[in-house]
């Protein structure tokens, strides 16, 4: 039980580590929180909730593998290497890849109410 606690305390702490150094996760937490609050206004149904919710959660953890894999590439390439800036590039792609998808089913799901 305790090594669960502790493990629950490690996922907090890449949590923590991805809000202090990474802008664009701060941002896409304050997006998340906007959607959540207009969701609410707009009074969503079931389904669309879980549309909103597996969309958030997609671009937060494409964001958090993202920087985990900065990390892991500024550890093991502190010098300039083509995988190395492959790596990252394709890291950064898989969070355009996911906030775009993200993008379309929230306008899918508030088009309709706003207009
Ligand atoms: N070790 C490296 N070798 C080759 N290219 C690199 C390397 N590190 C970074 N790059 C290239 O520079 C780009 C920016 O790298 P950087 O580490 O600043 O990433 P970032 O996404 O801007 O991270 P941060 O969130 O820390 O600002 C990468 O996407 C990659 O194209």
């Amino acid at each position: 039980m305790s090594k669960f606690i502790k493990g629950f305390g490690y996922a907090l702490k890449g949590l923590s580590y991805a809000f202090k150094t990474q802008l664009n996760f701060r941002f896409h937490c304050a997006a998340a929180v906007v959607v959540i609050l207009a969701g609410w206004y707009f009074k969503l149904s079931g389904s669309e909730w879980c549309w909103i919710l597996l969309a958030a959660a997609l671009v937060l953890v494409a964001e958090l593998l993202n920087t985990a894999i900065e990390a892991l590439v500024d550890l093991v390439s502190p010098g300039q290497h083509p995988k190395a800036g492959a790596a990252k590039d394709t890291a950064a792609a898989a969070v355009l890849v996911a906030a775009t998808i993200a993008a379309a089913i929230g306008l899918v799901i508030f088009i309709p109410k706003i207009f």
